[in-house]
């Protein structure tokens, strides 16, 4: 069961203190307030925190969807206490909407993020950009989705425009309407692997997800003709298993990609202006009146496009006035989580390195 699921040799390897300590592993389908829904050899358990962990979430962050878990459980009443985290390989971190400090990890363990944006409405280019930092810096790989390609009267210009923006992902065209590119889009996702679809309201991320499990089990909503945008539809916000073996996780929360919060998935973005910089004269150039500043020669011989370099400059702005190191945040609070968790457990700090 939990195979389904993604358990592997090196989650048993980290799970065996809590194997000796007599629980047993399951992972978090759905997050929620209270309990949480978790999947386990025995089926579908409705779990809390224990008391020591909810104690320890304070400072190391609350389990959330796509964690693997040691639980205990009485048996036959579906209910399960909590009462560890195995270290993730990978978290969707955002910025919590009540404040800029405050990180949080929306989804765990993910293997591959799918930025999808449409091709029927006016295409945002800043916009893909701040999703695709975002996918950059959660440490899963990024793949871009075109999604409505019916409603597009050029595809391959679009899709080469957005090829260029989006170098070094793979950039996937599909229309549902017309069933095309779903399997192509399915053979980026392997057995076991774990994928999230982010992207603006209205791109059509529940109808892939329908498509995908060949079912309508995700809520979808009429587009409005005005302006060619959507409204917000309530989602079955869970981690499901898809008839090639793959999982998705299809959550509102990780859709509303707030700032970006990664100058390492910005610099990723932003490739070519990091590569000019480096041929500016001085190492710490400041790009304004410098002599021998590449990226002043660039924005003058109409090399670099003045708005882009604009937009680099905000969100550099606004990462560093949040104290952003290179390091990716993810793994940032991912170090803080294990130094709590090792804290309390005393976990061998080898076993958490070889996952
Ligand atoms: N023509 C066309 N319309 C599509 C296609 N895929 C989705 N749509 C329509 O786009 C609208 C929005 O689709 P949703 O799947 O609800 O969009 P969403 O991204 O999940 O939106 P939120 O739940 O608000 O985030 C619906 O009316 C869909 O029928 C497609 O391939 N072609
Ligand atoms: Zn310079």
């Amino acid at each position: 069961m939990i195979e389904q699921y993604g358990w592997s040799d090196a989650l048993r390897l980290a799970f065996e203190p809590h194997a000796r300590a007599g629980y047993f592993p399951g992972r978090i389908i759905v997050q929620q307030r209270e309990a949480h829904l978790v999947v386990t050899d025995e089926g579908n358990l409705s779990a809390r925190l224990s008391g020591r962990l909810r104690h320890e979430a304070r400072e190391a962050g609350h389990p959330t969807a796509g964690d693997w878990v040691a639980l205990s459980a009485k048996a036959g009443d579906g209910k399960a206490t909590i009462h560890a985290v195995l270290p993730r390989r990978t978290a969707f971190v955002r910025r919590a909407a009540d404040s800029v400090q405050t990180l949080q990890v929306i989804a765990a363990n993910i293997d591959v993020v799918f930025v999808v944006t449409s091709m029927n409405a006016e295409f945002n280019p800043r916009r893909l950009e701040r999703f695709l930092a975002a996918a950059w810096q959660s440490g899963a790989r990024p793949v871009v989705i075109l999604t409505k390609a019916d409603l597009c009267e050029q595809p391959e210009s679009l899709t080469a425009e957005i090829a260029i923006l989006a170098a070094g992902c793979p950039v996937l065209v599909v229309s549902v309407r017309q069933d095309l590119g779903l399997n192509s889009l399915m053979d980026h996702i392997a057995p076991g692997e774990t994928c999230v679809l982010i992207g603006s309201s209205g791109v059509g991320k529940s109808t892939l997800v329908n498509a995908l499990l060949g079912e309508d089990r995700m809520a979808t909503q009429d587009i409005r003709a005005s302006d060619a945008r959507g409204r917000h539809t309530t989602s079955y916000r869970q981690l499901v298993l898809l008839p090639g073996g793959g999982l998705i996780l299809d959550t509102p929360g990780i859709r509303e990609v707030g700032l970006i919060d990664a100058d390492e998935g910005l610099n990723t973005v932003f490739d070519d202006i990091e590569q000019l910089a480096q041929n500016c004269r001085f190492r710490d150039c400041g790009h304004g009146s410098e002599p021998g500043c590449a990226v002043r020669v660039a924005l003058d011989e109409g090399l670099l496009d003045a708005n882009r370099w604009t937009h680099f400059q905000k969100l550099s702005r606004e990462l560093a006035a949040l104290g952003v190191t290179k390091d990716r945040m993810a793994q940032e609070v991912e170090r803080r989580r294990q130094a709590a968790l090792q804290k309390a457990y005393r976990f061998n700090k080898k076993t958490l390195r070889d996952l």
